[in-house]
């Protein structure tokens, strides 16, 4: 496995296993990994050869006043734990925006991508610059690894289907793959900014998860009123300390609210415990 840390040379890995016709996967994190990126990787090397992880904490996603200085980092840690999956490359890139380069003498990134729709509802109320940024870095890797594959947790739920969009929208020649939401033990969404909660915020943000699997056995006996699914959902999230960002139930293509389940839909929450703000969703049976 090789850590790769300049663009120039990560591009020219990827080419010449192109020339080789190597099938390329991408898995693009922000580090810290725990086992939701590791099934990623899994994925990855299930549909092609060689496998490019990158961790790259994205400053062009974090608005000011947001976590970017203490979401957790562990490189050496991240590395430890990508050894025995047979990943090739831990792309780690230090000169990804212009900025990061001295000698660039102050001539700034200036180009951005919209997925002008996708990226209103849910976490682009709360964040309305998060998707830009995602989807800018996100373009800026696939165009430097040029992979044939990109994985994405649906953890992240409107983040895969914003970078769908994107990738189907401007033709990048890349397949986009959504693996499925990894859990604690106790259900709890893994997420690297768990470690920032206290133990007793861990135990109180488990009522994320308990109302989302209510939600899914209401609609399992017959509730299909979005309201009535949404309102179980805020009031236990709240009883428990937690204060809630967004509990909505959207159709699963488009993201826009339904006010009955009766088509493929996802009820998606983000809330805060203590200074956290978590994710987490399921997609909700039709009834
Ligand atoms: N629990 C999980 N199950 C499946 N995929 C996940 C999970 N957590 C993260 N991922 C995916 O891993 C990729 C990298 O995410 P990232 O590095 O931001 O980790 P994260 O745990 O989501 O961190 P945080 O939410 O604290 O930023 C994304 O595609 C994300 O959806
Ligand atoms: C996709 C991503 C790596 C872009 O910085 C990030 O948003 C993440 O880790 O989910
Ligand atoms: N996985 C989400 C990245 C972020 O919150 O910035």
């Amino acid at each position: 496995m090789a850590i790769v840390g300049e663009k120039g040379a990560m591009r020219q890995w990827s080419r010449s296993q192109r020339q080789c016709g190597r099938r390329i996967a991408l898995v693009p994190t922000m580090g810290f990994l725990h086992e939701g990126h590791l099934s990623l990787v899994s994925e990855a090397k299930q549909r092609a050869e060689k496998v490019v992880v990158s961790i790259y904490v994205n400053p062009g996603q974090f608005a000011p006043g947001e976590d970017l200085d203490v979401y957790p980092r562990d490189f050496d840690g991240d590395v430890e734990k990508l050894k025995p999956l047979g990943v090739d490359i831990i792309f780690n890139p230090r000169d990804l925006y212009v900025r990061d380069s001295p000698e660039k003498n102050g001539a700034g990134h200036e180009t951005w991508i919209r997925v002008e729709n996708l990226e209103k509802p849910l976490c682009g109320g709360s964040r309305p610059l998060f998707f830009r940024g995602v989807a800018t870095v996100v373009s800026k890797l696939l165009n430097i690894v040029e992979p044939d594959v990109v994985v994405f947790g649906k953890k992240d739920y409107q983040q895969w289907r914003v970078l769908s969009r994107m990738v189907r929208d401007l033709d990048f020649g890349v397949e986009v793959v959504g693996c499925k939401l990894v859990r604690e033990a106790d259900g709890l969404a893994m997420s690297s900014r768990n470690v920032r909660l206290t133990a007793t915020e861990r135990k109180n943000a488990l009522a994320i998860f308990h109302s989302l699997k209510r939600a899914e056995e209401l609609v399992r006996s017959g509730e299909t009123d979005s309201s009535v699914l949404i309102e179980q959902a805020v009031s236990a999230i709240s009883h428990a300390g937690g204060r809630v960002d967004y509990a909505s139930i959207v159709d699963q293509e488009t993201l826009q609210s339904v006010d009955k389940v009766a088509s493929p839909s996802v009820f998606a929450i983000a809330a805060w415990f203590g200074s956290v703000r978590l994710l987490d969703n399921v997609e909700l049976p039709n009834s």
